[in-house]
């Protein structure tokens, strides 16, 4: 089957249960309100947790939690500003740049992430580092998943692309270049020799009902 045609029939199915369950919206707003959820936050003097609100309603929390995630999720409920940045005045990024213990745990986490998925990709796709001389890693961390694949594919060549702070505690084995040559990178090198390797969860997106690999 052709993609193109593949691409059409998940569109087709998504139309389907877009019908089937389209209701599903208004059912969760017209529960919420009945429960008088909007009300009870608009009026809370403080953040409230799940536990808060499921004590207050009397509801079991785990139908509590899926009414809330929906909500959320499709932004009836839910603040401007990110909840993180509420609490500490800038974005992730820009705390973790002032606080270098929170930094390191961090860095640690995602090396901690990389180094137990990054696999699924060197093993399961191994096709697209084919070819590939040099790989850029944008957001590369510490470096990890680059050190796994340049060890892997010994032929390409690491460039680990980050924030000044984490790029200069992270391992000296991968090189480490600037935003400058990223950019100037894209427009210089011919298209049919670069690839762009993006792995990441995508959530909310029209194509997130597959796990894609994208040149
Ligand atoms: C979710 S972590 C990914 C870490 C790593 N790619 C991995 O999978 O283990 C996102 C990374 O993006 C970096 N980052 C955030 N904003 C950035 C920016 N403006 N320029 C470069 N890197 C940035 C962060 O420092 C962080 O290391």
């Amino acid at each position: 089957m052709s993609s193109q045609i593949k691409d059409q029939e998940v569109a087709a199915q998504e139309e389907i249960w877009q019908f089937i369950l389209g209701f599903t919206a208004t059912v969760v707003v017209k529960c919420a309100i009945e429960l008088g959820i909007p009300d009870i936050l608009k009026n809370c003097e403080s953040p409230m947790t799940l536990a808060d609100l499921v004590s207050k309603l009397k509801c079991p929390e785990s139908s509590l939690y899926r009414i809330m995630r929906f909500l959320i999720h499709f932004k009836v409920l839910g603040n401007e500003d990110s909840p993180f940045e509420a609490t500490h005045g800038k974005d992730l990024w820009g705390f973790v740049a002032t606080n270098p213990s929170h930094s390191k745990f961090y860095n640690d986490g995602t090396a901690c992430d990389a180094r137990a998925g990054v696999w699924a990709v060197i093993e399961g796709f191994p096709e697209v580092f084919k070819g590939v001389r040099k790989l850029v890693d944008v957001g590369g961390g510490d470096g990890t998943t680059l050190r796994l694949i340049v060890e892997a594919c010994p032929w390409i060549k690491g460039i680990n692309f980050d924030l000044p702070h984490v790029v200069s505690i992270a391992p000296a084995c991968v090189d480490e270049d600037c935003v400058a040559i990223l950019r100037k990178s894209r427009e210089a090198i011919p298209q049919d020799t670069v690839k762009v390797i993006v792995v990441d969860v995508v959530v909310g997106r029209e194509d997130d009902h597959e796990f894609k690999v994208r040149d």
